[in-house]
């Protein structure tokens, strides 16, 4: 029987999240498809951290056995940092392959790139869950707000740091405590050092950027402050006063100029991110025809991002691979 394969490039967190929803949901994506979808390779660093492993599914650490697969139709991508994420996407966008990525760190310095080189070889790309994780912000922006125009963006864009805010506050955890507890279920990154920086947010918004506005500010000169710094007392005071400290990241359009901050903000109980709370994230938007728009759900995690990386799989499913008559036009019964 014909069926789609995929790889999954990564298998911690988000890789393993993509594999249970691609095995959990096989009646749905069959549905989709017109065919069974089927993982059949997953690139690991460390094969001796990886014992439990599924049937029928290929554990390697060579990426060129991938690429040399020309069963594997999609492959998605959920390895740490720039390289060699950036290279292994590009070669597989070279061969044909339709991509998925949850990688900000690396869509952010070549997100361009990837996406003018998946049109030039008509391939799909994915990227949604490299901003706000489960909340479809992306695929929003991409094709539901064709003719509204967004003016400025107030965003929690990191898990993290939400979280960590969250539980000091409601919790009197340590700052030291809560970020234990983001890594351990599965928010933070492995370092955290991004998280508590303000750089996933500063990524994040990068990536945003670009799809709002097509620019990018002189980024050199836009501060960027982590949460790193913020006191049990910072946080109590405010709350005493009927505030809660967020972590915000924005960006305007200003007579032409994009303008762009990222920091903890104190906010009064009226602000659009006051109740966003816990792992989630928001994107409250300025747009002309809506007006105000905010979307909000888990920012981070194993499902929530998972979730976004196979409804982009859906939509590639659906966009490219029927009219490749990769997968059948009439959906399965
Ligand atoms: N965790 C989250 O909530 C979210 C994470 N992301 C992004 O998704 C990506 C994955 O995150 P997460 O799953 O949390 O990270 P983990 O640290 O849990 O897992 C990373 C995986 O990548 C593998 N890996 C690392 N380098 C290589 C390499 N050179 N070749 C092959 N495999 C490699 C590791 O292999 P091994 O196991 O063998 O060491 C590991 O399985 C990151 O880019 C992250 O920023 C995006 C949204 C949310
Ligand atoms: N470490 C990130 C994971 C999702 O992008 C976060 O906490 O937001």
């Amino acid at each position: 029987m014909k069926k789609l394969s995929v790889a999954i490039l990564g298998f911690g967190t988000v890789g393993q999240g993509v594999r249970d929803v691609l095995c959990n949901h096989q009646d749905r994506l069959k549905e989709i498809a017109g065919i069974p979808v089927e993982i059949s390779t997953i690139l690991i660093k460390h094969p001796e951290k990886h014992h439990t492993k599924a049937p029928h599914v290929r554990f390697t650490t060579d990426f060129q056995s991938v690429l040399d697969d020309p069963a594997i139709d999609v492959v998605f991508e959920a390895i740490v940092g720039k390289e060699p994420a950036y290279s292994y996407l590009r070669q597989c966008i070279i061969a044909g392959k339709h991509v998925i990525t949850a990688n900000k760190e690396m869509f952010q310095a070549h997100g361009q790139e990837l996406k003018q080189l998946a049109a030039e070889y008509d391939v799909g790309i994915g990227f949604d869950a490299t901003t706000a994780g489960g909340i479809p912000i992306i695929q929003t922006i991409q094709h539901l707000l064709q003719v509204n125009k967004i003016n400025r963006v107030q965003a929690i864009l990191n898990g993290t740091s939400n979280y960590i805010l969250t539980d000091m506050r409601e919790n009197g955890s340590t700052f030291d405590d809560a970020l234990l507890k983001a890594q351990s279920l599965g928010y933070a990154e492995s370092d955290p050092t991004n998280d508590i920086e303000g750089y996933d947010a500063l990524y994040k918004l990068k990536i945003l950027c670009e799809l709002i506005f097509d620019e990018q500010p002189v980024w050199e000169h836009v501060k960027c402050v982590g949460i790193s710094q913020i006191s049990a007392k910072a946080i109590k005071q405010e709350a005493a006063s009927g505030n809660r400290i967020k972590h915000i990241a924005e960006i305007a359009l200003t007579e032409g100029a994009i303008t762009a901050n990222i920091a903890p903000k104190s906010v009064s109980a009226e602000h659009p991110l006051y109740a966003i709370e816990g792992v989630n994230n928001a994107i409250h938007m300025k747009t002309d025809i809506i007006g105000d728009l905010t979307l909000s759900g888990p920012g981070a995690g194993a499902f929530p991002t998972a979730s976004a990386m196979v409804e982009d799989f859906c939509h590639i499913v659906n966009k490219h691979m029927k009219a490749e008559g990769k997968v059948t036009t009439i959906a399965y019964s």
